[in-house]
C-alpha cells in the first residue's frame, strides 16, 4: 500500500472570512494528471508523513510550509484492496511564493470557488469540511483496475471530528 500526503496551505484573500484562499495545484504528471489537488505525494522510506508533506510542498510549488495541522486520514481501496493511505494537512504558516515546477502549476483559489469538477470525485465529499477546519477519516472504494485515476469511484464511509 502506498502512503501519501496532501497539504492545503490557506491564507486570507480579502477582508471577509469568505475571501479565504487555498493553494491548489494543477498536476502536470503522475496520478491525477490534469486535475486540481493539494500539493503532496508519496512518502519516502524513513520519512514521517508530516516531513513528506513539507518536502512535497517545497518540491512541487516552492513553498516552505510549517505548523501543519493534521486534518484527515483517507483510505483509498481499489477492487477491494488497500491502495493508498493518505494523510491530509492544512496550514496557515508558510514562507515564499508559489512557483511553477515540472510537477505542478500552483494557484491561489478562493475556498468558495474550488473546482471540484476538475478534481478527484471523492474530494467533494471531504475537502469542503477540511477547508472549514474540520477533521475527517474516510474510506473510498474504487473499481476497475489500475491506474486509480481511471477507476470508477463507487462508494465511501466518512467520519467527522476525528482526533489524530
Ligand atoms: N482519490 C484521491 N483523492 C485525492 O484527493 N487525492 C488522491 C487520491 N488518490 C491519490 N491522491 C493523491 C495523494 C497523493 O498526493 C498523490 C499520490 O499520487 P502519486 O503517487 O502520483 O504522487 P506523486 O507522483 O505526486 O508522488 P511522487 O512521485 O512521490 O512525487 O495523489
Amino acid at each position: 500500500m502506498i502512503e501519501a500526503t496532501l497539504c492545503f496551505p490557506l491564507r486570507d484573500g480579502g477582508d471577509a472570512a469568505a475571501d479565504r484562499e487555498v493553494l491548489l495545484i494543477e498536476k502536470r504528471r503522475g496520478l491525477g494528471e490534469g486535475w486540481y489537488n493539494g500539493p503532496g505525494g508519496k512518502c519516502e522510506s524513513g520519512e514521517t508523513p508530516r516531513e513528506c508533506a513539507i518536502r512535497e510542498t517545497e518540491e512541487e510549488v516552492g513553498l516552505e510550509v510549517s505548523d501543519l495541522e493534521k486534518a484527515g486520514e483517507l483510505r483509498f481501496l481499489l477492487d477491494g484492496e488497500a491502495h493508498t493511505f493518505c494523510h491530509v494537512y492544512r496550514t496557515r504558516s508558510f514562507a515564499g511564493e508559489p512557483s511553477v515546477s515540472e510537477e505542478a502549476y500552483p494557484e491561489w483559489i478562493p475556498v468558495d470557488d474550488v473546482p471540484y469538477d476538475r478534481m478527484w470525485d471523492d474530494d467533494l465529499l471531504w475537502l469542503p469540511g477540511v477547508l472549514e477546519g474540520k477533521t475527517v477519516a474516510g474510506e473510498f472504494r474504487f473499481e476497475g483496475g489500475e491506474p486509480l485515476d481511471e477507476a470508477a469511484f463507487v462508494d465511501h464511509d466518512l467520519e467527522w471530528d476525528v482526533s489524530f
